[in-house]
């Protein structure tokens, strides 16, 4: 949560051309209600079981930019329909800088607790080890603006296949 997935995706997607699909905004629009809410009424795992049915739909969509929920890689399944589905980005990012990004934000029910950031120190160290299990390729703190990190992409995806325009295939795979 705050490591930039859907401010670094949507740029990314602009840039190549591409649609951009964030999970929990199409989790919002197939429910009609906001994240916090379907926390509040079905709990965590009520919207751990919605997240895992749309990122299976998602990752049958080519030629998209897709940015995830933070907790999207707890479930195995999910993890494996990522690599089967693309090129994969961990934004590695530590908490404290999580933190600064994330701390006047009431719409991650995760966080609304009374230290924060040790919840998010936990969740990272949770988190870390799957998220670079899954990846194809890491960025290690990208501290920069949202925009440098998008070009930064840019540049190692043209560097990683020169002659694929279409990252929807995973050139790793
Ligand atoms: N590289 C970055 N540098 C500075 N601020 C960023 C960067 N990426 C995202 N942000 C800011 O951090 C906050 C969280 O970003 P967001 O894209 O919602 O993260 P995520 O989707 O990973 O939870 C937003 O206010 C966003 O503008
Ligand atoms: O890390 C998590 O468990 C969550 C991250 C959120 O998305 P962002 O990572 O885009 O904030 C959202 O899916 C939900 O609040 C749970
Ligand atoms: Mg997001």
């Amino acid at each position: 949560m705050g490591a930039g997935k859907t401010t670094v995706g949507r740029l990314l997607a602009r840039r190549l051309h591409k649609r951009f699909i964030d999970s929990d905004h199409e989790i919002e629009a197939r429910t009609g209600v906001a994240i916090p809410v379907i926390f509040e009424i079905e709990g965590e795992d009520g919207f751990r079981r919605r997240e895992s049915q749309t990122i299976a739909d998602l990752t049958q969509e080519r030629s998209v930019v897709m940015a995830t929920g933070g907790g999207v890689v707890l479930n195995p399944e999910n993890r494996a329909c990522l690599r089967r589905g693309g090129f994969v980005v961990y934004l590695a990012v530590s908490p404290e800088l999580l933190f600064e990004r994330t701390r006047h934000d009431r719409n991650r029910p995760l966080l609304q607790v009374a230290d924060p950031l040790a919840r998010l120190k936990e969740l990272h160290a949770q988190r870390d080890p799957l998220y670079r299990e899954v990846a194809d390729l890491v960025v290690e703190n990208p501290g920069s603006s949202a925009q440098a990190v998008a070009q930064y992409l840019l540049r190692e995806f043209s560097r990683n296949s020169p002659e694929q325009e279409d990252f929807s295939c995973n050139p790793c795979a």
